[in-house]
């Protein structure tokens, strides 16, 4: 019933106004997915590798789509990401393009649960996922590499702890949004927004956090529950050997400096979250973070960890984190993010679903979120290729009601 009938694939716009690829999977039975590869632009040196489009594409179609089309089960999602791996013949997905694989992977458990008749995250995640929904992270103002003249660290994430529900947290986080922007006026500091929909004014990390501490706290008086906050440093951007360390506009902080400057910050903002506050590099660095704060808050590995297995051993191994940020794109098929978040709630590592600071309309990590029971998701406030995510997370909550 599943058996994969056609797979196609083609060039689409995502929200940076670069091409990406989308696939559309048929099975026999009349089964339809369609997926698309989102892309960063802070990615980590151990990503698999995106190909352009067009060459993602045409090696994809030569290599991966004869050995999938009436060959394979879309309902044995294993065997489907397995075959894509095969295809390719690398650790990385350099032949293919990891966007081609995940594309065609998220399109082909779309088939499937096309045929079942269930919405993705039950297909994915079984009939007893639906009742938890993470939390989510919403991005209210950035710099880094996601906009230019705009603070040092990437993001700077409201978290709605507090709320009752995913969609309480949802409009939360939007209200937070607009709570900065009003504050931005008040200062005359006027802003655009940076790739995710963050404000990325041209203003300091300091004053970053002043902003963002009261603009959480009225927003929580005004809803009446917790929203404490985060970050995203992408440390590994700012770090350069030569320099001797974190390069800020103000200054560069060597290692050790760098881990006490992480700490002060988690104590005197009462940090929910941090997300790579060390090199990709570093993983004794995280470890020394990790011993002094990781009681207090999460200390995440985005590309310190590129949803790889390997990686995630490591620091389990090392004590170098106590959660993991979850980007299917990062290591290029479901299967491979499912092994990563099972080996991470295995160790009582919080799990972090995320976008990529170049999204489509997929929806496909809301219910992944969902399926595999993660604690938080990070897809951005505002913007459409962010809130296709934050409305699907509504719509499956409201469904599974
Ligand atoms: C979402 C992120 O940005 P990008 O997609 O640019 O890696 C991130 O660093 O967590
Ligand atoms: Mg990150």
């Amino acid at each position: 019933m599943t058996l994969i009938t056609d797979i196609r694939l083609r060039r689409i716009l995502d929200s940076r106004g670069n091409a990406t690829v989308e696939a559309d999977v048929l099975t026999e039975s009349g089964g339809f997915g369609r997926a698309a590869a989102p892309s960063g632009a802070s990615t980590g040196e151990f990503e698999a590798i995106e190909l352009p489009p067009n060459e993602a594409i045409a090696n994809a179609r030569e290599h991966a789509v004869p050995r999938l089309v009436g060959e394979v089960h879309a309902g044995d999602q294993r065997a489907v990401d397995n075959t894509l791996r095969a295809a390719d013949g690398t650790d990385d997905f350099s032949e293919i393009g990891a966007n081609s694989a995940v594309a065609i992977s998220m399109a082909t458990a779309k088939a499937a649960a096309d045929v079942l008749g269930a919405p993705l995250y039950q297909h994915l995640g079984g009939a007893f996922r639906g009742d938890n929904f993470p939390v989510p992270l919403g991005n209210v103002i950035g710099g880094g590499e996601h906009a230019a003249d705009a603070t040092d660290i990437q993001e700077f994430l409201s978290a709605p702890v507090g709320a009752p529900s995913v969609a309480d947290a949802v409009f939360a986080n939007a209200a937070v949004h607009q709570e900065i922007h009003d504050m931005l006026i008040e200062r005359d500091t006027p802003a655009g927004k940076g790739d995710e929909g963050a404000w990325a004014p041209s203003i300091d990390d300091a004053e970053a956090f002043e902003i963002l501490d009261e603009a959480t706290s009225t927003v929580a008086e005004e809803v009446g529950f917790e929203i404490k906050f985060g970050l995203d440093v992408a440390a590994a951007e700012m770090y350069d050997e030569d320099e001797g360390g974190y390069v800020y506009s103000d200054q560069v902080r060597d290692t050790d400096e760098q881990v006490e400057y992480i700490t002060e910050l988690v104590e005197e903002w009462d940090l929910a979250y941090v997300e790579d506050p060390l090199d990709e590099n570093d993983f004794e660095a995280f470890t020394d973070l990790t011993a002094n704060v990781g009681d207090q808050t999460l200390i995440c590995g985005d590309d310190l960890f590129v949803t790889n297995v390997s990686r995630l051993e490591k620091g389990i191994e090392m004590d170098s984190a106590n959660s993991i940020l979850i980007k299917p794109n990062q290591i290029g098929s479901l299967t491979d993010a499912f092994d990563a978040i099972e080996l991470a709630a295995n160790n009582t590592y919080d799990v972090i679903v995320s976008h990529r600071s170049g999204e489509t309309e997929d929806t496909t990590i809301a219910h992944l979120a969902v399926a595999t029971d993660a604690d938080f998701i990070k897809t951005g406030a505002v913007g459409g290729e962010r809130t296709a995510k934050l409305n699907e997370l509504i719509r499956i909550a409201d469904d599974a009601a």
